[in-house]
């Protein structure tokens, strides 16, 4: 379907629900307790008899046992029995006659008051809005009707799945419930009553049967039923057949159609008891619908908006990190303020509004540098808000993250600072640079933060720096094609440590190819679970054009791809990155976006996935040029695949005809079961890639599914990934 038309039927289908919740929920829990009365009535009631009672005797015994007409209803059993209900101060009392003999056999109360009020808050809420109560049904109608447009039935076992097959399998059950609640207001299909008015006198049950007698011919009776309160319905037989007559002081009406299907049908008395509980299963089926969408509806909501830190908090902690160290320290520095007695919330700038900004009492900000001098990826959005924000107020602080190695030092912090100056922000302390290993400067700053905000500090950890390493290179392979020219250079290296190392899959290995030049990080592509001093890397030989033509090659990546030989030594750092590690929960399910060198990270997380036989299902897509010439680890993937470690393996290799174009191509095309995964089963979305295509194409991709799924505009649907970066739920690992 259109995805416009979608998001309207999904926004209707959601939005009608919880605006009009109560009434809903109030209409359906009534009805449900009144679906109990034709179960209970079945109960109660005897065996029907077969033959109707004969008109005079019944009439007899009426007169007999019904001097003051009490009764509201008689019913003819098996036996020659007749239960009468009476009314007692509110309250109904059925008992049992002999017929011939008028002898009572039995009694027993019921309370009869209790349907009728549920009865009344069913149609007019007790207060005679039965207007209300209509146009309420056909919105549900309507509500319902839209379910079916909005997604297939299919069986999967997540809470969104199951209520969307529910919905599908008892719709017609509950169209059925509700249309004909809608047709009864309209008076379409219910019997042509008398016209009665409200101070008429109520028939009494025996006058209203010889009524019938006298204008009907009738024999033989087998129910009588009070209608409206004033008038009665005498179920019978007549020279013409069975029968059922309206008796009212205005007179007696041969019904052919009473109380008509339409009616039955919503009341569940067509079929006794049986069409009772039918009634029963559609409320409980519709209460069941509501609470599943509600609470799916709920958990998004709160996917979107976890953070660490205080309810209600006036400081804000936020950080802009592209490897992780800023984020470890703002959640350091949280942990500190807030033993000292802070109310601190912890957030990465990714979730946050301008708005939100402007509600705390200070703002403490702690950012890196990527790339060649710019602000990391998950402020890139933060960093373009801030050029149109108001910003008047805020108190801001900001600790910047570098390395004097690269030309520009800094340059993220510093862009971030001149921005929110510009926004009107007020700077409160000074910001501080930092080169390198950031904890000792980073104690200083805390220091700071904690006089300036004038409190104590609560056992600050110390922030573990980036344990160095000897490894050892074992093996290396080139994984493109070296005959095609169309490929990137790029190759696969497996070294060896003499200990074990501690890290996981995605963390980082940083290479100084030489004294004085910047640190280049290369994900792990391996996990200690197989072997704890084995690291695998997948390094892309980085070239660029000079000037004069001629062509440079970036030093880590010359170093590892050319220079070293299998034996030698290379020392580096291990640095954590737990943005970027398979997710905590075993269970939780993991899709992985990989273009060309960006599988680094997923061949770890992948074998992690196939040696502790994690649960939680896995679906990698990889992108790149061209299967034959660099489908890179193709054949592991593959195994991978056939074994079930990967359950789904998609491929867009861009320059072979139908290879499936780019990454974010198979995402539209996967787009229904990437929300299945993305929204019913909480997966965590890691992209790995080239900043600039992939990171991108992926961002504007998911953003149109999500719009269109979710029936958000676009700007609703890039906030929704922000909050989604945010709470690590899309997690970015992308290279200029
Ligand atoms: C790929 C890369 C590019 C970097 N570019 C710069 C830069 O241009 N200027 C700078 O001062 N620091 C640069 N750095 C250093 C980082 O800002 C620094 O290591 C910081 O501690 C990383 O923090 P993070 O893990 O929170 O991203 C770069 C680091 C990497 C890995």
């Amino acid at each position: 379907m259109n995805p416009r038309y979608r998001r309207i039927l999904g926004w209707l289908h959601r939005w009608l629900t919880l605006i009009l919740l109560p009434l809903f929920a109030l209409i359906i829990i009534t009805g449900a307790i009144l679906s109990l009365d034709p179960i209970l009535d079945d109960l109660r009631s005897g065996q029907a008899a077969e033959a109707p009672a004969d008109a005079a005797t019944l009439v007899r015994l009426l007169d007999q046992v019904d001097p003051g007409h009490r009764v509201r209803s008689v019913a003819v059993e098996e036996g020659g029995v007749v239960m009468l209900e009476f009314r007692e101060q509110g309250r109904s009392q059925f008992r049992s006659f002999d017929l011939d003999t008028g002898e009572q056999l039995e009694q027993r109360g019921e309370q009869g008051d209790f349907f009728n009020i549920v009865k009344h808050l069913h149609k007019d809420l007790l207060l005679g809005a039965e207007s209300v109560v209509e146009i309420a049904t056909y919105l549900m109608v309507l509500v319902m009707i839209v379910g079916p447009f909005l997604a297939w039935p299919r069986l999967r076992r997540t809470l969104v799945g199951w209520h969307t097959l529910g919905g599908w399998v008892v719709l017609p059950l509950v169209l059925m419930v509700s249309v004909t609640g809608i047709l009864m207001s309209l008076h379409i299909g219910t019997p042509q009553l008398p016209r009665l008015h409200p101070d008429d006198p109520r028939m009494g049950m025996a006058p209203a049967i010889e009524a019938v007698m006298v204008t009907g011919d009738l024999s033989g009776v087998r129910e009588v039923t009070r209608v409206k309160n004033s008038a009665a319905a005498v179920w019978g037989v007549d020279p013409v057949g069975e029968a059922v007559h309206v008796v009212s002081p205005h007179g007696v009406i041969r019904q052919e159609n009473f109380p008509g299907l339409v009616k039955a049908l919503h009341e569940g008395t067509w079929a006794g008891a049986w069409s009772g509980m039918l009634n029963l299963l559609a409320s409980l089926a519709l209460v069941g619908l509501m609470g599943t969408g509600l609470w799916s509806w709920a958990r998004r909501i709160r996917q979107g908006r976890q953070r660490s830190g205080d309810e209600g908090a006036d400081i804000l902690v936020a950080h802009a990190s592209q490897t992780g160290t800023a984020a470890k320290l703002a959640d350091l520095t949280r942990q500190a303020l807030q033993a000292g007695g802070g109310r601190v919330l912890h957030a990465s700038v990714a979730g946050l509004s301008m708005a939100e900004l402007k509600g705390f009492r200070q703002v403490f900000l702690i950012t890196s540098t990527a790339g060649d001098g710019q602000v990391p990826e998950q402020a890139r959005a933060f960093l373009k808000a801030l050029a149109g924000a108001d910003l008047a107020g805020c108190r801001f602080s900001i600790l910047a993250l570098g390395d004097r190695s690269y030309s520009h030092f800094c340059r993220g912090g510093e862009q971030l600072r001149e921005a929110l100056l510009a926004a009107g922000g007020e700077e409160v302390l000074p910001m501080v640079k930092v080169d390198g290993d950031p904890a000792a400067d980073w104690r200083c700053w805390l220091d700071q933060v904690a006089a300036q905000l004038d409190i104590g500090l609560g056992d600050v950890a110390a922030p573990q720096g980036d344990p160095s390493v000897r490894l050892t290179l074992r093996e290396r392979h080139q994984l493109n094609d070296p005959a095609d020219p169309d490929t990137h250079e790029v190759w696969s290296l497996r070294f060896e440590s003499p200990e074990p190392l501690a890290f996981r899959p995605g963390d980082l290995l940083l290479v100084r190819p030489g004294a004085g030049e910047p640190a280049r990080p290369y994900s792990i592509g391996s996990t200690p679970q197989e072997d704890p001093r084995s690291l695998l890397l997948t390094v892309a030989l980085v070239s660029h054009r000079q000037a004069d033509g001629s062509q440079r090659l970036g030093k880590a990546s010359e170093l590892l791809c050319r220079q070293l030989k299998e034996g030698d030594v290379l020392e580096g750092h291990l640095r954590a990155h737990p943005d970027f590690n398979p997710p905590e929960d075993a269970k939780r399910p993991m899709i992985m976006l990989a273009a060309g060198c960006g599988i680094a990270p997923f061949m770890g997380f992948m074998a992690e996935q196939a040696c502790l036989r994690r649960p939680g299902p896995t679906w990698l897509i990889f992108g790149n040029r061209k299967r034959a010439g660099d489908f890179f680890y193709g054949q592991q993937l593959e195994a991978w695949h056939e074994a079930g470690y990967l359950n789904r393996l998609d491929t867009a290799f861009s320059r072979d005809t139908d290879g499936g174009g780019y990454v974010q191509d198979r995402l539209h095309a996967a787009a229904d079961e990437l929300m299945v995964w993305a929204l019913e089963r909480d997966a965590v979305i890691y992209v790995c890639g080239n900043a600039g295509s992939l990171g991108q194409g992926v961002r504007a991709a998911l953003a149109e599914i999500l719009a269109a799924h979710e029936g958000l505009d676009e700007d609703q649907a890039i906030r929704r990934l922000q909050q989604w970066e945010a709470r690590g739920k899309l997690r970015m690992d992308l290279i200029d």
